[in-house]
């Protein structure tokens, strides 16, 4: 854990364009301020998720988690689809409806809003709650479906938890990162529909470009980290980051390919 949050407060400081906001389908880069950095939520989804409240460089403390992560979707989905591989079962999700199988507030209040109450009716009242009112068996749902259902429940459920942590430390920022994220569209504009529902409109989620290798950056700097403050602090480190797969992986950028102006190939670390 102390990689992780090395790793992020690294990437943050170091890397011009790190954080982005993802609202339907946009994206934009957040202007982060090194001197007004901290305190922020980073939220890791892996296997399981933990949500650490960083005050500092070395100064952290994981405030909460959940259980109910990356492994779930992976494990769930894997029970549920009989899909043969992680990257199938996002696929699959792409082209699914979760209407089929979620409950919607509409299903239960007549095609309505529960306006009372400040519910739309497209809201989602219960995760796979159709399917216990429908004479349907597993069989009986398209994969893509279920796929769908299950990621937003968990992208769902991830976004509220981390809100409700967020608000419980007075955090203004909460960072999102984790091999689960993947720079995946749907799976980022639903933490931020959850964010910005269970806030009112108050918090962004933001994503980090780098989000599966916070650990990773951690560890590299930190082995040195003496050193790598000196050239931070003189401004003679440029860090040039990958907008684009390694040659020897099926790693999904986290760009999709998109390149940001100057910006290179590989995490390459000039010391001038
Ligand atoms: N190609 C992939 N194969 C398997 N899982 C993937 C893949 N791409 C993304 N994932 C997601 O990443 C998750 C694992 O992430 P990561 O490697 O960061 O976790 P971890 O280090 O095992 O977890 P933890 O932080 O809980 O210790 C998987 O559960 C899955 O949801
Ligand atoms: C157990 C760790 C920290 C291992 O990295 C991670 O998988 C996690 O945060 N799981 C969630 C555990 C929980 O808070 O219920």
């Amino acid at each position: 854990m102390d990689c992780l949050v090395a790793g992020a407060n690294f990437l943050l400081k170091a890397v011009r364009q790190e954080a982005f906001t993802y609202i339907d389908g946009v994206k934009e880069f957040v202007q982060i301020d090194h001197n007004d950095l901290y305190p922020y939520l980073l939220v890791n989804i892996g296997s399981g998720v933990s949500m650490i409240k960083v005050d500092g460089d070395g100064l952290f403390e994981r405030v909460s988690g959940t259980s109910i992560g990356g492994g779930t979707f992976w494990g769930l989905g894997n029970l549920l689809t009989k899909c043969k591989s992680f990257d199938e079962l996002l696929e699959l999700s792409h082209r699914g409806n979760h209407r089929v199988i979620d409950m919607l507030v509409g299903d239960i209040y007549g095609g309505m809003d529960y306006s009372k109450v400040g519910l739309p009716s497209r809201a989602i009242a219960s995760s796979f709650g159709k399917a216990i009112s429908e004479d349907k068996e597993l069989d009986d749902y398209k994969p893509e479906d279920i796929a769908r259902s299950l990621l937003r429940m968990i992208s769902n459920n991830i976004g509220q938890i981390s809100y409700l942590n967020a608000l419980r430390f007075g955090l203004k920022r909460i960072f999102f990162g984790g091999f689960f994220i993947r720079g995946q569209s749907y799976t980022m504009d639903t933490i931020s529909v959850a964010v910005n529902f269970w806030s009112k409109g108050e918090a962004k989620a933001m994503f980090l470009r780098h989000e599966g290798f916070l650990g990773a950056m951690g560890a590299f700097v930190s082995y040195d980290k003496q050193r790598l403050d000196d050239l931070l602090a003189k401004e003679s480190l440029q860090l040039q980051v990958s907008t684009s797969p390694p040659v020897d992986t099926d790693y999904q950028s986290p760009l999709n390919g998109e390149s940001i102006e100057n910006e290179t190939i590989n995490c390459i670390i000039h010391t001038a």
